[in-house]
């Protein structure tokens, strides 16, 4: 048992900046892809000291202007943006694609790598003190397509090169892919990354899922389905109780799974503008996808692999569904054979339990 003035910290692990170099070796891409993340990693040691300061900062969450489907910008998400944007500047980077910028902001045409980022995720609880997060895809840079052109970032999921996000949460933490395995990393009080795990696992199994509940009555029939089945619990044919959770930051709801499994759903709707759900494929979708597959988990657009699609815009929405691999898939099996999947009892065929 711990002494109370025992010195429990864990021993300094490997800092970011160590793993990229010894994973880069003399290789110039991966030089240049670990140059991209640890500029990340600085503007995100900037952003995470502003968010800590949270009203002594300013009004962070002020609202500047509103959005087609409710995502107001808010002063932290201006204020992010040009942090991060600011921080590629050093980085072999041609263009950034941000949530906040309507088209690609151009630095540096002649370099080898695009980034699309949304510099804020979770940007509605600023005001609360709850986790949000930055989250990024680093891909090749097109010969064919000159940089500042959104086609230029009009690309194929499994074309991306890296990926991560970082939480700001009670401690600020980064998960990070290269394509070698999901790797977990805490900022120390010096302002390092540190190495927590190099081999991320999603588990299976874990009855808890994500989704934001308020929007029963507009999803489609597959959604209320896999719901309804879960909700029913030990006496449906899921066979055991569920537990709920919806940060509103898919970051915090993303890092969750990752420590404990689980499935986060945010699937098109019958509302205005949501057709396609909310979340962006470019720089929310992909690299959350990237990261969870690289930790064994899935990732949907309720149908099949994120990765296997191609983006066609730049702001592109779409419906997602990630974490355990056996409940992505049993989602879209909801969708592909919503008649005949056969894991439903009759009780629960036609009618969902709220309706
Ligand atoms: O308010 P809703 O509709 O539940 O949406 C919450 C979802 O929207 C998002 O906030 C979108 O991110 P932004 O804050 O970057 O717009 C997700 O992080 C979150 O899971
Ligand atoms: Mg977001
Ligand atoms: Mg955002």
């Amino acid at each position: 048992m711990l002494e109370p003035n025992a010195d429990h910290r864990a021993a300094p692990a490997i800092t970011l900046a160590c793993a990229l170099e010894e994973w880069a070796g003399e290789d110039a891409r991966r030089r240049d892809v670990a140059a991209t993340i640890s500029a990340l990693a600085e503007g995100a040691t900037e952003l995470s000291r502003a968010i800590a300061e949270g009203p002594l900062a300013g009004d962070l969450a002020r609202t500047l202007s509103s959005g087609e489907a409710g995502e107001g910008q808010k002063a932290l998400d201006v204020i992010s943006n040009d942090i991060v944007i600011g921080a590629l500047k050093a980085a072999p980077v041609a263009a950034v694609a941000s949530e906040e910028n309507d088209a690609p902001v151009l630095l540096d045409a002649d370099k080898p790598l695009l980034v699309a980022i949304d510099p804020l995720d979770g940007s509605s609880n600023i005001d609360t003190d709850i986790s949000v997060g930055t989250i990024f895809a680093v891909f090749p840079r097109r010969d064919d397509i000159d940089a500042a052109e959104p086609a230029a970032f009009l690309q194929h999921g499994r074309d991306m090169l890296a990926a991560g996000y970082v939480i700001y949460g009670p401690h600020t933490a980064m998960m990070l892919t290269v394509g070698a395995g999901t790797w977990h990393f805490a900022l120390d009080r010096q302002g390092a990354f540190r190495l927590v795990s190099a081999d991320v696992k999603v588990k299976e199994g874990t009855p808890e899922f994500a989704i934001n509940m308020s929007n029963y009555h507009h999803w489609d029939g597959p959604v209320r389905a896999y719901v309804d089945d879960c909700l029913s619990g030990r006496n449906g044919p899921r066979e055991r109780d569920f537990n709920m959770r919806w940060v509103a930051s898919m970051v915090a709801d993303a890092h969750r799974i990752f420590q404990r499994g689980g499935i986060y759903l945010y699937p098109g709707d019958s509302r205005k503008g949501y057709g396609q759900g909310r979340l962006r494929l470019l720089y929310e979708a992909f690299p959350v996808a990237f990261l969870m597959e690289q930790a064994g988990g899935g990732a949907s657009d309720c149908r099949g692999p994120i990765l296997d699609l191609t983006a066609t815009g730049l702001h592109q929405r779409v419906p997602f569904a990630f974490g355990s691999r056996d409940k992505v898939a049993r989602v879209a099996r909801y969708h592909l054979e919503p008649a005949g999947h056969g894991e439903r009892s009759p009780l629960f065929a036609r009618r969902g339990l709220f309706i």
